[in-house]
Formats: structure tokens, sequence, C-alpha cells
């Protein structure tokens, strides 16, 4: 099913003191193909209750998860799969089976029949990972199994190119720069001479990151408007900014400052996944309301909260992978001389924080500019944050708790 951007970019309602938007020639996009495994099935069967996002955030801080507000102690430690205790946090139901399923076959066979993303001997990791279950819980609106697919495609790049460059597949920050420039042009093309272009795009094929990064961009370029495509490739580039930044650090042993921390993880960040919500929703956010500095702010604090999320749910994971592992936690305790549990202690208040900051700036700017595609995003940035935590919380293949409690 075509992505129906062009009609609800259409209906954008000037927002005041802007210049009224032209409307965007943009042509119809062409059908998504369908993995064999996941072909045109339609969102089916039991859908669970899903709290609407805005409405909680409307609400404010008297809703759901506000006992999470304060860091008190509790009665006994968190079982597995229990979310951290004092995480400010808005629970989720478990997302559908069915379309859970559905988008774990195509995931698969997208990876190991159209881009070799891993080898045999990584597939345990690969399954555990679970990113039908994520990519469902995070884009409960989206409205087939498809437009999940764009999503968890994207997703399984993105992790490809972080484990095997970067990380514990083989990545190393020696060289980082060079292997990720290489790998922007998969989403951000080359465009040279004809002596020098096949050159180029065969080398896109020549490693599981380049193929995976180039497979997910073609799928969602096809659905997504031409300004939704150069979003996501200004995010990627954020991204990729930030990894060389963490990169540079761990060449030297590096323990930033704490806010260095910060600005380092606010570009090595989920930032791209949210920020796609109206692609895999169906619609587009008109780029002058994406360019707003509030909604740039709103974006920021909601992508800088879920990867907090990531560095306390995998805190110990990090602790046991090979060298120091940077996570606000470590850099807490290590700058602020503070002990491991009062550093992890003092992470949890900096995520609640930014979760506060997020709801009421997204409250702010509903409240100020009530264009329908900004709420609707702003009701999928929320959607978004909610999934990812649920994903941390209940992925105990990948994630434990520390024993602080
Ligand atoms: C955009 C995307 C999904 C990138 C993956 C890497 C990233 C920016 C994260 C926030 C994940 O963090 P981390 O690399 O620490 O992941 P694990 O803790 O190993 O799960
Ligand atoms: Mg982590």
């Amino acid at each position: 099913m075509p992505v129906d951007a062009h009609a609800a970019a259409a209906s954008t309602p000037h927002v005041p003191g802007l210049p009224a938007a032209p409307p965007l020639p943009i042509p119809a996009p062409a059908p998504v193909p369908t993995p064999a495994a996941a072909a045109a099935v339609p969102a089916s069967g039991p859908q669970p209750p899903q709290t609407s996002a805005l409405e909680r955030i409307l609400r404010g801080p008297s809703g759901i998860g506000t006992s999470g507000l304060h860091l008190e102690q509790p009665k006994s430690a968190p079982r597995t799969g229990d979310p951290i205790p004092g995480l400010y946090h808005h629970p989720v139901p478990e997302p559908d089976p069915l379309r859970v399923e559905q988008v774990g076959l195509g995931i698969k066979a997208w990876a190991v029949d159209e881009v070799q993303l891993y080898p045999p001997e990584w597939e345990d990791q690969f399954d555990g990972f679970s990113i039908g279950r994520y990519m469902v819980a995070c884009h409960p609106e989206a409205p087939t199994v498809d437009h999940v697919m764009i999503a968890a495609r994207l997703m399984a790049a993105e992790n490809a190119v972080d484990d095997c460059y970067c990380e514990d597949h083989g990545g190393s920050p020696v060289g980082l720069g060079s292997r990720l420039l290489l790998a922007h042009t998969a989403l951000d093309p080359l465009h040279t001479t004809p002596e020098y272009q096949p050159v180029w795009a065969e080398s896109l094929q020549a490693d599981a990151p380049r193929r995976a990064y180039r497979s997910a961009m073609d799928y969602f370029t096809r659905a997504a408007t031409p300004s939704q495509s150069d979003r996501f490739r200004h995010d990627m580039a954020r991204l990729h900014l930030g990894y060389l930044a963490e990169a540079a650090w761990a060449e030297t042993d590096h323990v930033p400052e704490v806010w260095e921390y910060l600005a380092m993880r606010q570009f090595n960040n989920f930032r791209p996944c949210p920020t796609i919500t109206d692609t895999v929703d169906g619609y587009e956010l008109p780029a002058d309301l994406h360019a707003l500095p509030a909604t740039q702010r709103v974006i920021a604090l909601a992508s800088n909260a879920t990867t907090i999320v990531n560095d306390l749910y995998s805190y110990t994971k990090e602790l046991a992978s090979p060298g120091l592992h940077l996570n606000l936690p470590v850099v807490i305790d290590s700058r602020e001389e503070c002990g491991d549990r009062e550093g992890y202690l003092k992470a949890v208040e900096v995520h609640n924080d930014l979760m506060h900051a997020f709801e009421a700036e997204a409250l702010a700017l509903a409240a100020a500019c009530p264009a329908p595609p900004l709420l609707r995003f702003l009701r999928g940035v929320a959607a978004w944050v909610d999934g990812n935590h649920h994903w941390h919380q209940t992925n105990t293949f990948r994630y434990s708790l520390p024993d602080f409690w």
C-alpha cells in the first residue's frame, strides 16, 4: 500500500509566524516491495488497547508512571524483566503477537536472503534482538506490516553498522571515520563522473553494513517523500558524528565530563528511529513544522531520554564487555567520584528529568501549534519512547539489571 504522504502534506494548515508553504510537488511513491515471508499482510489480529500518548502528555505529570518521579527505595530488588525501580516511564501493552511474528519473519527473510546481514553463528543474537517485537511496540499506529518493515530494516541496518564498524562484532575506533563515510554514501549517494560511479556502486555490496544500509534506504525512500528522506539522511549524519566522537575518546581512553558525554550521546542516539514515525504511519510531518525550533527541542529531548534508557538497561552488558564502555552511569561515577550505585541512580534521575522536559515541551508545542500532522507526529514520537522502554525492559536476552536495590 503506498504511503499517502501527499494528501497529508496538502492538508497542512498554515503555521502562525511562518510563510505559508507552497503545495509540495511530490510524486506518488511507488508501492513498497514486499518480502515473500510477509507478503502484503494487512494489520490484523487483536490490537491491544493503546493509551493515546498525547493524551498522557496533555494530562501532565499526574499520569501513569509518575510514581517514578522520585527515586524511592523499592521494597524488594527488581525481578528479571521488571522495569528499573524509579524510572519514569509509561507501561504499554505487549505488542500484537501476530504482527510481531509477521515482522519477525519478514526481517529475517530480508536479512538472510536480500542482504546476507550476518553469518550463521550470529543467528541467535539476531533472533534474541527481537526486532519484530521492538518495532511493533514502537509503531503501534503503523497501518500495515509493510509499514513496520520500513522501520525494521533500518533498525537492523543501523545495528549492523554499530556492531560491525564500532563495537563488538569486529568494530574498532581505528579507521572508523573512513568506514562510516563510505557507508554513509549508501544513504546519501555519490554523484561523480562515469569513470568512478560504477566502482562506487560496487562498493555498496562489499560488506553487510553497506548492503543493509543500501537496501533499507531503498525501501525507505520508496515510501517517503523527498523531504522525509532528506530528514533521515541528516539524522544519520548526526548519528555517525556521534560514533566518531565516542571512538576518538576510546582511542585515548578518555573519559569525558558528564555534559560532554551527554552531548556525544545526543548524536550517538536513537533519533533516526522516532523521526521516521510519520513515514511508518503513512503521512508526512511537513518540513516547515519539523524545522521549528520547538519541534527540534522536543525531538532531541525524547531521543535523549530513549538513549539514556539504553545506557541504563545495557549497563551490566557493557560492564562485562572488554575495555571501558562509556555510558551515563559510568561517566557520572568516574567524573563525580560517587560510586557505581550513586552514578547509576543519578543517571536514572537525569533520564527522568529528560522525560519530564520532553512531555512538558511537547504539551506546550501542541498547544501553540495544533496542526494535525504535528499533533500526530508528537503522538508517534511519544509512542516510540514508550515502545523503546518496553523493549529494553523486557529484552532479557540482551539486558539485565545491576544489583543496586
Ligand atoms: C540508530 C540506532 C538504532 C543505532 C544503534 C546504536 C545506538 C545509537 C544506540 C542508542 C544503542 O546503544 P548501544 O550501542 O549502547 O546498544 P546496546 O547497549 O549494545 O544495546
Ligand atoms: Mg548501551
